[in-house]
This record gives C-alpha cells, structure tokens and sequence, in this order.
C-alpha cells in the first residue's frame, strides 16, 4: 500500500481539468491530446511507483529473512533483566545455556527455587524433538524463567546478554550430546563443544565482573582407560569417541582461560544422566518407547558377551552436584579482560558409584513397564562406545559435599512414571 503521504499528492493533483469554457476545436484537440499524454504519463509514474513499492517490499522481506533475530529490543531486554532478578540475599544471576535442555531445565528450576536470577540460553536444534524442547520450555516460562533463542556461537546476542546483566555465573550446558550420533554429524560436535565454548568463554572474560563458570564435561572423558573406579587424575588422553574428544578438548580449552584470563572454572563429568524429562536419544528412554511399542531394542554386548555397564545417575543427584559446584566456585579473578591472580580450576566426577549392566537396566524397565523386551543382542560395534564406566566421586563428596542417594530401581521408576504422563499413557497400567 501506497503511504498516506504518496495518496494525498496524488489526490490533490488530478489531471485534466480547466475552468475555461470558451475552447476551440483545436485548442480542444489539443487539450484532448494533452490531457491523454498527461493521463499516460500518470499511469506510468503509478506502475514505477507501484513497482519500486512492491521491490521495496522485497527487499525489506527478504532483510529481514536474513537480518532477524530471536533476540534484541526493549521488550527483550526487559524480559532478560527480569528474569535474571535475585530474590535471595546473597542471591546469584546465573546465565544457564541449553537451559532447555535435560539438565539444564532441572537445573534453571532448581535455582530458580530457591531465589536466583536465571536467564536461560537455548538454540533449540532438533537433534532430538524440539517438541520437548519447547515443553521443557514452557514449564520454565511458567516459573518466570526466561529462555533466549539464540546460539552460543553468536558472540553479539552473548555480549548483549552480559551487557543487560552482570551476570555472577554461567552455568554452561549447553552441547552436542551423545556419543554416537558424533559419527553421523561429527561436525556438530566441533560447532557447539568447541567453537561455540570458546565464543562463550571469550564473552566471559571480556565481561565485567568475569562470571565463575561450571560447565558440563562427561564420563566419556575416560575413553579407553581401564582402570576402575574412574578418578580424576587417571587418563584421559584415549578418548573413544569425538564427542568424548570435544569434551576432552573442553577441559582442556577451559583451563586456557583460567590460565591466562583468571576466569574460575569448574567442570563436571556427568556418568550417564537419567530421569524424568530426559533425553530421547538415550538408551533407557528409547528402549522405554520401543518396549511400549512393542518394537524390539538392540542390546550392545562386549567382546565375548561381556555385557556393557553404565554407572547411570539419576537427575537430582546431579541437579545438587551442579548447586553444590555454584555454591563452592570462588570467583573470577580477572577485569578487563586480562588475569589479576590465580583462579579456581576444578574437576569432579559426578557418578552414582555402582554400575549396572545394560540387560540389567533393561530388566528394571520390564517391570516398571510391565511388559516384556523384544530383545536383539549384537556385538558392540565400533561406534564410540565405551564397555563401562564406573565414577569415583571421592573428590565431589569431599569438596562439593556430594552425595547421590538414587538408585536405578528408583530412578528409574520416577522416570517412567513421567514418560508415561508425558506420553498420554494409563499409569496405573503400567508402573508396580
Ligand atoms: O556419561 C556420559 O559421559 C555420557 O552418557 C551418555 O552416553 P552413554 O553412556 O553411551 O548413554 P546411552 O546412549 O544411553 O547408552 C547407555 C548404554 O546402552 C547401550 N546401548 C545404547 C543404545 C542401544 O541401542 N543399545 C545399547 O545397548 C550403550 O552401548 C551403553 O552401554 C550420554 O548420551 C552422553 O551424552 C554422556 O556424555
């Protein structure tokens, strides 16, 4: 549509009329003939500027197509600054990436609880059903927490964001999960784990105040080491997989910053995180959905049928093991982006300490479920897994006060008790 402006000229100079009456026929010949040239010469001078309108147009389309952003504006600033509000003395402001996540949201709803600041970071990527995603997202919402749509690669929304807010921590989990997807899309490991770590980690130390970090690490970190229970201090240089190379990288990365920066950093290993709310790519959730189905499931085995074991920790345990990490992380000691002294650099295992084996896991979810598993067994093949895990949490106890208190029979249960919830399924049918 024309604007107003354009209208009113056009209106107020309609062509062709003349208050003389006393015309020949040549002089109206000739005001014919001019009056016709004039009409031409509008309705030229309206199609250009209908065609220049309608390019415009085009233009401001296709601008917008490649220019907009989830981010930005007063009103988005206004929902950043609110969110990030403490109600607790002595309260933190904490920026949680991949907020959206598994993790993540347990963790935003747990600080939120007890009257942090939280704004949360999520790409929303559909590497699993982002339709859970945007669940997870809504309850967030719903407990005032608000979720920025954005990438940690994007440096520009990252220094916006610690512009708004001077943010005391970052709770960074947000990834490239799971250890054999990275042979399918190793590229996506390298975007998020590394490239995207290193643009969050930039911000962090140009901000001011440095934010304390705790980040997600993973178990996978051990690769091939064979010695159990995993510590800290043992090997960490035959990692299996990429992803476990990119978390492995992180550690490394991380400790760069420290270095150099003075940025305080805590990383966690998580040993295969469950639970409600969980992560569809995982091997409990999937066979959860296969076993309901009726569809069979593949169960990995060893060389020489060695059953494989993971030492899987049930979400609030790791929910507190994150706390207790924010609660205990000294802060950052640089300004300006350069280090005024040594700062904190953590590790910790955050386990269960008692492996199960895969069947075994399997067997739990038979009961719950009440309903039997079309099992298939293979050979584990060379995908990146690793045969076991098994967490020494000796550290964390001693340090972060960590404690885990849920078993697998446990956790398990509250697991499929939501997923059947959350999937519309009769409870009372299924869970003992
Ligand atoms: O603790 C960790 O570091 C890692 O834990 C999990 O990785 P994983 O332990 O391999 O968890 P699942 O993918 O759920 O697999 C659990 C077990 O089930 C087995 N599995 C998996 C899938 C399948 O179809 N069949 C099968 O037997 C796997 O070999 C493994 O032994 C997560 O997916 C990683 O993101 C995380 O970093």
């Amino acid at each position: 549509m024309p604007s107003l402006a354009e209208e009113e000229l056009f209106l107020t100079s309609k062509p062709g009329k003349s208050k003389d009456k006393s015309h020949t026929m040549h002089r109206h010949f000739h005001r014919c003939f001019a009056s016709t040239s004039t009409m031409f010469l509008w309705a030229l001078f309206l199609v250009a500027l209908t065609a220049s309108y309608l390019s415009f147009q085009s233009f401001v389309d296709n601008s917008s197509k490649y220019l907009s952003t989830a981010w930005g504006g007063i009103q988005w600033e206004k929902q950043v600054r609110a969110s990030a509000q403490i109600h607790r003395t002595n309260g933190f402001s904490v920026l949680v990436t991949g907020a959206a996540g598994f993790v993540g949201t347990h963790v935003s709803l747990a600080l939120k609880k007890r009257g942090d600041g939280i704004v949360g970071l999520d790409n929303f990527n559909n590497y699993y059903d982002p339709t859970l995603k945007k669940a997870r997202k809504s309850i967030l919402n719903s407990h005032n927490i608000f979720i920025v749509e954005g990438d940690i690669n994007d440096a520009r929304m990252l220094a916006k964001l610690f512009d708004i807010v001077a943010f005391t921590h970052v709770m960074h989990l947000a990834a490239q999960a799971g250890v054999r997807y990275a042979m399918k899309n190793p590229n996506s490991y390298v975007h998020s784990n590394i490239a995207g770590l290193v643009t969050l980690l930039e911000e962090c130390k140009n901000a001011n105040p440095q934010p304390a970090i705790v980040w997600a690490s993973s178990s996978s970190v051990y690769g091939l080491n064979e010695k159990v229970p995993f510590s800290e201090s043992d090997r960490t240089d035959q990692p299996a997989s990429l992803y476990a190379a990119t978390k492995k990288a992180g550690e490394e990365i991380t400790h760069t910053y420290n270095h150099i920066y003075g940025l305080s950093v805590t990383g966690l290993r998580f040993f295969t995180v469950y639970g409600p709310w969980g992560r569809p790519d995982m091997a409990y959730f999937s066979f959860t959905r296969n076993i309901l189905q009726g569809k069979p499931i593949t169960i990995y085995r060893g060389k020489n049928r060695v059953d494989l074991a993971r030492d899987f920790t049930y979400i609030d345990d790791i929910v507190k093991g994150c706390m207790a990490s924010l609660d205990t992380a000294k802060n950052s000691t640089g300004s300006g982006g350069k280090k005024q002294g040594p700062a904190q650099y953590r590790i910790f295992n955050l386990g269960n300490t008692s492996p199960v084996t895969v069947p075994m896991m399997v067997g739990i979810l038979e009961k719950h479920l009440k309903n039997k598993a079309k099992k298939n067994f293979i050979e584990m093949p060379g995908n990146g897994d690793v045969p076991f895990t098994h967490a020494n949490i000796s550290s964390a106890r001693t340090e972060l006060g960590y404690k885990p208190t849920t078993d697998l029979q446990t956790g398990l249960k509250k697991f499929v008790r939501w997923y059947l919830s959350y999937s519309g399924y009769n409870h009372d049918k299924f869970v003992m």
